[in-house]
């Protein structure tokens, strides 16, 4: 069991607090050894289910299961100390009635110890954010392109290109707030809509393919480091990772041809005598 009292960690009405202030800054992490590396510099981590994606390969987040959330959930929880931990709901864990939302989310929070979790949809999922806020979850909620709607959609898209578009994602987005979120994800809305919502709701907006006048931003960690083989318009390449991988396997190859890895400060002498 890890669920203990963490004094010092980022909570949700912190984040809550931080509407119309610096902004919030958030990554994804799925594993111990980035969760390190990123908690001193983050606002919250989000333990996406992206990770069925950038982790697994596969083409979209609609075979990830509660227990991969719960796993990876569990292992950023051991390798952070500072930030929020938010773990992603997967597709078919919320959406049946009120009652699985709770049922499974306090899963989440007891095998995990995470502080929140996230999940997608506007007006139709503010009945179910407001029966598990009132009930202590604390919920981030997801407007805008929603990736678990994939095979409804068609395709990975933008949202809210044509301003005729605006007025449901703007209710969905005041929906969320209103049944108590204490953050609201915009992925991929165009601009100035994100702009709008950001002035209209009265809780935080994290934009990942959103506006830079939203509260806070997100992106998927492997996409910034620049180790996903693919990314999204909307993402900017801080990094090279995929350079630096290769450069090092390359020089330890060739290294283990040459017999020049291990050295002999890589290996065990004789104990004497
Ligand atoms: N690695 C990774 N990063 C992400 O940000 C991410 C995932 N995976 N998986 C789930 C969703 C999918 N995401 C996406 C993917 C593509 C666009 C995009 O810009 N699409 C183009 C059109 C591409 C097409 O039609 O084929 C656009 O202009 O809208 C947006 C969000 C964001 N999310
Ligand atoms: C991109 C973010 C918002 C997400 O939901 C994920 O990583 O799954
Ligand atoms: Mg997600």
């Amino acid at each position: 069991m890890s669920i203990q009292t963490q004094p010092g960690r980022v909570t949700a009405p912190q984040i809550r607090a931080r509407k119309g202030g610096e902004p919030i800054v958030s990554l994804t992490s799925y594993h111990a050894h980035t969760a390190r590396i990123i908690d001193p510099f983050v606002d919250f981590i989000l333990v996406g289910d992206s990770l069925g994606m950038v982790m697994h390969g596969l083409e979209t987040t609609i075979p990830v299961t509660l227990d991969m959330m719960i796993l990876q959930g569990h292992a950023v929880m051991r390798g952070s100390s500072h930030a929020l931990i938010v773990v992603d709901m997967p597709f078919g864990s919320y959406e049946e009635s009120r009652e699985q939302a709770f049922r499974n989310a306090a899963r989440v929070m007891k095998e995990t110890g995470c502080g929140a979790v996230k999940l997608e949809g506007g007006e139709r999922m503010a009945d179910t954010i407001r029966f598990l806020t009132e009930r202590g979850v604390p919920v981030m909620g997801h407007v805008g392109l929603t990736p678990q709607s994939i095979m409804a959609l068609g395709s990975f898209k933008a949202q809210g290109r044509e301003e005729k578009d605006w007025g449901p994602i703007e209710r969905d987005a005041r929906a969320v707030a209103d049944a108590g979120a204490f953050a609201i994800v915009l992925e991929a809305v165009a601009e100035p809509l994100g702009a709008r919502i950001t002035r209209e709701v009265a809780v935080p907006t994290i934009g990942i393919g959103a506006s830079p006048a939203c509260d806070g931003q997100i992106l998927v960690l492997e996409d910034m480091l620049g180790l996903s083989e693919r990314v999204p318009k909307f993402v900017r390449k801080f990094g090279s990772l995929a350079d630096h991988i290769r450069e090092a396997v390359a020089a330890y190859a060739g290294e283990v041809r040459a017999r020049s890895f291990p050295a002999p400060e890589n290996t065990y002498a004789m104990k004497k005598g």
